[in-house]
């Protein structure tokens, strides 16, 4: 029986300049799962992924744990939808602790600390505190942007291709810390992934978009490992 709590969208649509991308996505990310989102370059990934995180206005509706949520990202990010964005978004110039602390701006005054755990998620970050942000290698930066959103302590994860131009050994290391978010149980993660066998092993259910629609929605251990690689890769 999946955890009704997490974030569940309905309906939702999404334009640019008056082009309809996304036609009405239904989803709900449980609390305690990984939710992965498959498709073709183009299809609308990212784009409903902005739209969760408040970043592009939307139709539809939001709810998070049953309350609906309200648009804008300052907004969802005070409750609680953390957004790691393609490409990372890293602040070249700020060191890493600066980056860390770019994410206590929808914290409360006395919150605002980087929970310790985040070292111990992301030993490298400790060893590179002061350094700045554009000296890190791509694999290194995507740990600092995930560690950043977990410096809000969310409830929602929206991860944006975490994998993209890393590293082997760095992407097993992702994966692991992924996992682990997930198996803390507090936590719905929605995972934009490319590479499919990363995907096929961390998420407890998939979904394929095609030119912005659901064409499957399956719990991982229910799904046809053929039929999904075809509907996101053809
Ligand atoms: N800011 C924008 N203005 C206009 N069109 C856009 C904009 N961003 C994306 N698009 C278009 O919207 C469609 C969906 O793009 P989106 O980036 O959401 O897809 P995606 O599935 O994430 O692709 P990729 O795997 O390449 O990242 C594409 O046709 C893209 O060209």
């Amino acid at each position: 029986m999946p955890d009704p709590q997490g974030l569940s969208a309905r309906n939702v649509t999404l334009d640019y300049a008056g082009s309809r991308i996304l036609h009405g996505i239904d989803l709900h990310a449980a609390r305690g799962q990984i939710t992965c989102v498959m498709g073709l370059n183009g299809t609308g990934k990212t784009s409903l992924l902005k739209a969760l995180a408040g970043r592009h206005p939307m139709g539809g509706t939001v709810t998070l744990n049953g309350e609906t949520l309200p648009p804008g990202a300052r907004d969802r990010a005070l409750a609680g939808i953390a957004y790691v964005p393609q490409g990372r978004e890293i602040f070249p110039a700020l060191t890493v602790a600066e980056n860390l602390e770019v994410g206590f701006a929808c914290l409360a005054r006395s919150d605002r600390r980087v929970p310790p755990d985040i070292f111990e998620l992301f030993p490298v970050l400790s060893e590179m505190r002061a350094r700045r942000g554009g000296d890190l290698s791509g694999g290194q930066q995507q740990q600092l942007a995930i560690a950043r959103a977990l410096v809000t302590r969310p409830k929602v994860l929206l991860l944006d291709e975490p994998t993209e131009g890393i590293q082997p050994n760095i992407i097993a290391q992702i994966g692991r810390v992924i996992a682990g978010l997930r198996d803390r149980g507090d936590m719905a993660i929605v995972l934009v992934e490319q590479r499919f066998d990363f995907a096929w092993g961390l998420a407890d259910r998939l979904i394929a978009l095609r030119r912005g629609k659901v064409i499957r929605d399956v719990p991982q251990v229910e799904a046809d490992r053929a039929a999904m690689l075809t509907d996101v890769s053809v």
